[in-house]
């Protein structure tokens, strides 16, 4: 089966979720499934193998940790944790943002992230596209270049897209 098609059946749609009014798109259904998740790893991958060059993957806190982490491992080089405010460390670099449901902030640590690297940014769903913007800004301001961005899943009602400055951006999937 095509990729997108799997994704499509196996991402859930729940109305009225976290709020009235979004359709929060589940991903779980996807991810207790290993070998559906295991191709979406795969193909996130061969993503940032066209790409070439890659050094790091940055992945946003939750979702973005758990579908970018093993694209880097896949890819044997580093994750950088984007994290929401409070988590890290020591000295942050931070960027505030809206989403669908509220708003949020998320951080950085900038020596994670050496002069010049190479940088995909990996998440679940581009949806506003607040929360990826925001990680885009933090990478390029500790002096990261943002190669791409891959998604799993992009909702093309919402305007994320053009919140990306025109960076190459990737999905598996796109649903109005
Ligand atoms: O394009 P946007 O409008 O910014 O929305 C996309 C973001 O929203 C979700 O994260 P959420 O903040 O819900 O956190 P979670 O990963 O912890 O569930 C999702 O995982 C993306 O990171
Ligand atoms: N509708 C949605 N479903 C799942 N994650 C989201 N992040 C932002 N909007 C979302």
């Amino acid at each position: 089966m095509v990729l997108s098609d799997l994704c499509a059946r196996l991402i859930r749609d729940v109305p009225d979720y976290p709020e009235p009014g979004v359709v929060f798109k589940d991903i779980t259904p996807l991810l207790v499934n290993g070998p559906a998740f295991a191709a979406v790893i795969k193909h996130l991958a061969d993503i940032a193998r066209a790409a070439g060059g890659i050094d790091l993957v940055a992945g946003m806190e939750a979702r973005g940790f758990i579908i970018g982490a093993p694209v880097a491992t896949e890819l044997g080089i580093g994750f950088v944790p984007v994290r929401k405010a409070g988590k890290l460390p020591g000295v942050t670099m931070e960027a505030s943002y809206d989403l669908e449901y509220g708003s949020a902030t998320v951080e950085l640590l900038p020596d994670t992230i050496a002069p010049g690297s190479r940088v995909l940014i990996v998440d679940d769903v581009l949806a506003t596209g607040g929360t990826a913007a925001a990680t885009a800004s933090l990478i390029e301001q500790a002096g990261g270049i943002v190669v791409g961005l891959a998604f799993l899943l992009e909702l093309t009602f919402l305007p994320g897209r053009s919140r990306l400055a025109g960076r190459p951006v990737d999905v598996i999937l796109s649903v109005d």
